[in-house]
């Protein structure tokens, strides 16, 4: 079962501690919810979990089975290239997807996968979703989401609520950092970051 254990935690960026001494236990089919003030921590949480970011102390132990998604603050795409292009770009850089279940996530979010508009030229929402679907794709099953109903219309967020309810039905596991709360999600553990902790 793909596991996460974060032990005693901590990040600093110069004398500012943004992380102290933070424990956390991510375990398939919790759905986590982390809400708390700008600046309180979360987007760093998701980068030290993710790998993107070293922690000054502390251990993340993971089950060898673990393959984690992420969308993290604005999604990274290649501006000159089509939705298809780069959602293929990124998932070939591990080569286990299924073109037909990209697609399908495409047509779940309302995203022509066939549309070979630039991707720069999406609207903000547009972008969020293609983020969201490549933190999905790969059928990861540890899954971060930073801010993932941001700028996504009513329906759109009805689309996202029902989809991570279903994942989660599925024993993948989803990690929330929003400060929108959405009680139509089947949330397992809800935390408050604050003063490095969550609470
Ligand atoms: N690379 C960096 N260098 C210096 N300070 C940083 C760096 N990254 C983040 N910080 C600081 O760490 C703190 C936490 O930032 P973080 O982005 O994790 O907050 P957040 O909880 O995600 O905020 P928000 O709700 O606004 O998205 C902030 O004070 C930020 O300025």
């Amino acid at each position: 079962m793909p596991t996460i254990t974060i032990n005693n935690l901590s990040k600093s960026f110069q004398e500012h501690h943004v992380i102290q001494n933070l424990n956390l236990t991510i375990e398939s089919g919790d759905c986590i919810y982390i809400h708390g003030m700008n600046g309180c921590g979360k987007s760093t949480l998701f980068k030290i979990i993710a790998g993107i970011l070293k922690p000054d102390c502390g251990t993340i132990e993971e089950s060898d089975d673990v393959e984690i998604g992420a969308l993290i603050e604005n999604p990274g795409f290649i501006e000159t290239e089509s939705l298809s292009y780069n959602l293929l770009f990124l998932a070939n850089l591990k080569h286990h997807y299924d073109q037909n279940k990209i697609s399908h996530l495409c047509n779940l979010y309302h995203l022509d996968y066939n549309d070979k508009t630039d991707i720069k030229k999406y609207s903000l929402g547009m972008r969020q979703k293609a983020g969201i679907i490549q933190a999905i794709m790969e059928n990861q099953n540890i899954i971060l989401l930073d801010e993932p109903t941001r700028g996504l219309d009513k329906e759109s967020i009805q689309i996202f609520i029902h989809h991570i309810n279903n994942l989660i039905l599925e024993n993948k596991a989803v990690i929330i950092a929003s400060h929108d709360y959405h009680e139509d999600m089947h949330f397992t553990k809800i935390y408050k970051m604050e003063n490095g902790h969550l609470i």
